[in-house]
């Protein structure tokens, strides 16, 4: 894939590709029952690391068969032979993303990992169940505004395709690196919905209107007494922030 390509076509996706629904499920056939229940509402799926120890990675390549787009989350961070090699592996899957944490090292390893696939990767920059008191607890000097800021930066200047970030953070991440990167907004919630874990979350509606190009949402949906018309409800929100952007 030429990577000048891809802004072009993340301004074209349509609302119904920008919702990514995170099958958080233990075992394959509880992710299939799920994605039959979702039929055509969904065509952009999340396999994470519970899924991925329960059939996860043969699943997703059932997905790809069936035409379904497909997000392996799998967070990848390691000695950067390791996280290369771990790279090019995955990159036969035929997915659309893969997770690696922002790290420096980590990053420039996965990016010569997938050279010459079009396998695209996500660097993590701080989980949206952190705020900054998590972060100071861990140890970092840094807080959310400031480290999501750093590795976002770090993410570009080792030519990474997009990075993981609450919708908090799109605005300002969209102003700093321009219209290239992919910014992928976990942490969505729907008005009313519960939060969980979640520190830094926000609606569909807002957090498309702030430029993310991708939304991942995994229990507003799965959870849902009917799952399909929570996903709708979700296009329907994203759809409606595009337009009013004009975009
Ligand atoms: O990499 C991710 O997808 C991710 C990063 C992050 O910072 N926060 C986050 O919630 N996620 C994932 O996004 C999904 C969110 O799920 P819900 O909170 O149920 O909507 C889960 O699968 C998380 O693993």
């Amino acid at each position: 894939m030429s990577e000048a390509a891809a802004p072009a076509r993340q301004s074209a996706v349509p609302a119904r590709e920008r919702l990514i629904v995170a099958l958080d499920f233990a075992t394959a056939r509880e992710a299939e029952a799920m994605v039959g229940r979702l039929g055509d509402s969904v065509s952009f799926y999340k396999i994470g690391m519970e899924l991925a120890y329960g059939g996860g990675l043969p699943f997703a390549q059932d997905l790809i068969k069936d035409g379904k787009q497909v997000f392996l989350d799998l967070k990848l961070h390691d000695i950067p032979n390791t996280v290369a090699r771990a790279c090019a592996n995955a990159a036969r899957f035929g997915a659309d993303f893969l997770t690696v944490h922002a790290y420096p090292q980590t990053m420039a390893a996965a990016k010569a990992g997938v050279a010459g696939s079009p396998l695209r990767l996500l660097g993590v920059t701080v989980m949206t169940s952190y705020d900054d008191k998590d972060l100071a607890e861990a140890g970092y000097a840094y807080g959310v505004k400031d480290l999501v800021a750093r590795r976002a930066a770090q993410a570009r200047d080792v030519g990474l395709h997009g990075l993981i970030l609450s919708a908090e953070e799109v605005g300002a991440m969209r102003a700093q690196l321009g219209p290239d990167m992919i910014l992928v907004t976990p942490g969505i919630r729907p008005a009313g919905a519960k939060a969980g874990d979640q520190k830094r979350a926000m609606t569909p509606a807002a957090a498309r209107a702030a430029g993310a190009d991708h939304l991942v949402v995994g229990r507003p949906i799965i959870e849902a007494d009917d799952p399909r018309a929570a996903a709708e409800a979700i296009i329907a929100e994203i759809a409606s922030a595009a337009s009013a952007k004009g975009s």
